[in-house]
């Protein structure tokens, strides 16, 4: 592990775990569980995060104390696949479980673990690190920026009617036993692919989604609702617990909406429509939703759909400015000169970003030409805030006003064409 200066006792040593070694795993969870609040780690929860972790990357930080070996600190990473604006997926490290002990804290250790995990991953060839902050002045000083961000909501059902030019519901709707999620995992995996901010679902995911209970995806009053199109196939699905809060013989149950997807416009407004008509249910409640839902549109009484709050999800971290920003294409054209400042020396550059029409594709998506050069920057910013625009979620005109980028209020209007993207992007998938 690079040695990064920070004051760490000599005892600490660092150690990867390996997730199939039990008793490695069970000492791992304890800190992990105690720092995120939880109860110490049971047989049932080892065997889930057993599954879950195949082929993760475990670092734990160890410490002897009381004259015991002890896991004081952990890091969990992976690879996975983020969707980028016009291009679909690009691998990523995704990080995640970064926990240090209450008596280990603010020591440095978190600040070691993932330096030297982004250092491994930006050798590995990673353009991209990802994570979902705890705390959101956490990770600013390594590097990630708010990439997107989610919102919960409210539906009144008794004010639900949908316009006459909504698009029609058409297909079918039937209900998936738990343990059955192919279908469900294939409509995911197609509208992810699509959204800028999608992250991949990979097996382990779905077959823990597969199976219900308290502390699952869904618990054990829990549905799964599968929409298919007029020849079969399936284009939707919504995921929900239930609850009864009736008081005598007036029916208020709420649905709690875990996770709803559609590739078409069709399958959106039958599922949304579905939920907004199930007996005995009053309102329905959702979270991580996308900041720009279709849903009000499609409303004679957009009031009917409550928003808020809105939270910031995915923090990406650049580890290679022009490999992340030629992965992506653009919808404005325009040339830049972009200086990009790592506090972490990981990822500095100054970079020119041209985008022009003619190498637009048949989708209207332009393919930059990213160089190094020596120009005098249009733009200078650091290395987070290039994360935070990059998929479109945050405009750089608004950190050039809030002062967290160098620019002349035109570059950095010009700096926003560039981003812009007709969707917010959004990823719903806890990792
Ligand atoms: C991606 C994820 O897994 S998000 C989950 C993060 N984990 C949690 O929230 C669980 C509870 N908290 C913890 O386990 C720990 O406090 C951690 C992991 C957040 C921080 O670990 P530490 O080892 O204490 O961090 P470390 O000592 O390296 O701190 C590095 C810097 O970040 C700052 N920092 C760390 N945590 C926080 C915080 N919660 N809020 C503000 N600043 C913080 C420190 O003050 C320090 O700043 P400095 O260099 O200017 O002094």
């Amino acid at each position: 592990m690079q040695d990064t200066g920070l004051p760490t006792r000599p005892e600490l040593r660092v150690t990867q775990v390996d997730p199939d070694d039990r008793e490695a795993l069970r000492a791992w969870a304890v800190p992990s569980r105690t720092s995120f609040l939880e109860s110490a780690p049971t047989e049932d929860s080892l065997d889930e995060r057993q599954r879950m972790v195949q082929g993760h990357r475990l670092t734990a930080v160890h410490d002897t104390v009381a004259g015991e070996d002890r896991v004081v600190a952990t890091l969990r990473t992976f690879d996975s696949e983020l969707t980028v604006p016009g291009a679909g997926p690009v691998d990523v490290d995704a990080v995640s479980t970064a926990t240090v002990l209450p008596t280990h804290r603010r020591r440095g250790l978190l600040s070691r673990m993932l330096t030297a995990d982004l250092e491994r991953a930006r050798a590995a060839g990673h353009a991209l690190a990802v994570l979902i902050a705890a705390e959101a002045p956490i990770y600013g000083r390594f590097g990630f920026g708010a990439a997107t961000r989610s919102t919960s909501l409210v539906l009144d059902h008794a004010r639900v009617a949908f316009r006459p030019d909504a698009p029609a519901a058409t297909g079918s709707l039937e209900f998936v036993p738990a343990g059955r999620t192919d279908e469900l995992a294939a409509v995911h995996d197609a509208a992810r692919r699509r959204r800028p901010g999608g992250l991949l679902r990979d097996a382990a995911w779905w077959e823990a989604a597969g199976r219900r209970g308290e502390g699952r995806w869904l618990g054990p009053r829990g549905h799964v609702v599968l929409h298919r199109d007029e020849d079969g196939t399936p284009d939707g699905y919504a995921a929900y617990d239930v609850s009864d809060e009736s008081v005598g013989r007036v029916p208020n149950g709420t649905v709690h909406l875990r996770d709803l997807t559609a590739t078409t416009p069709s399958a959106y407004r039958a599922l949304w429509e579905f939920l907004a008509s199930i007996d005995l249910v009053r309102v329905t409640r959702a979270s991580d939703r996308p900041v720009d839902e279709l849903l009000p549109h499609l409303l004679l009484d957009p009031r009917a759909v409550q928003t808020g709050p809105v939270d910031d999800f995915v923090w990406l971290r650049v580890l290679d400015v022009p490999g992340a920003l030629a992965a992506r294409r653009y919808l404005g054209c325009g040339t830049l000169v972009l200086r990009v400042e790592d506090p972490l020396g990981l990822a500095g550059a100054t970079v020119r970003l041209h985008v022009e029409a003619q190498r637009c594709g048949a989708d209207g998506w332009v393919c930059p030409e990213v160089t190094t050069t020596d120009d005098a920057p249009d733009v200078v910013l650091p290395v987070a805030e290039l994360g935070s625009v990059l998929l479109g979620g945050t405009s750089p005109v608004a950190l050039q006003r809030a002062g967290r980028i160098d620019a002349t209020p035109a570059a950095a209007q010009a700096l926003a064409t560039l981003m812009a993207t007709p969707e917010q992007p959004w990823c719903p998938t806890w990792f």
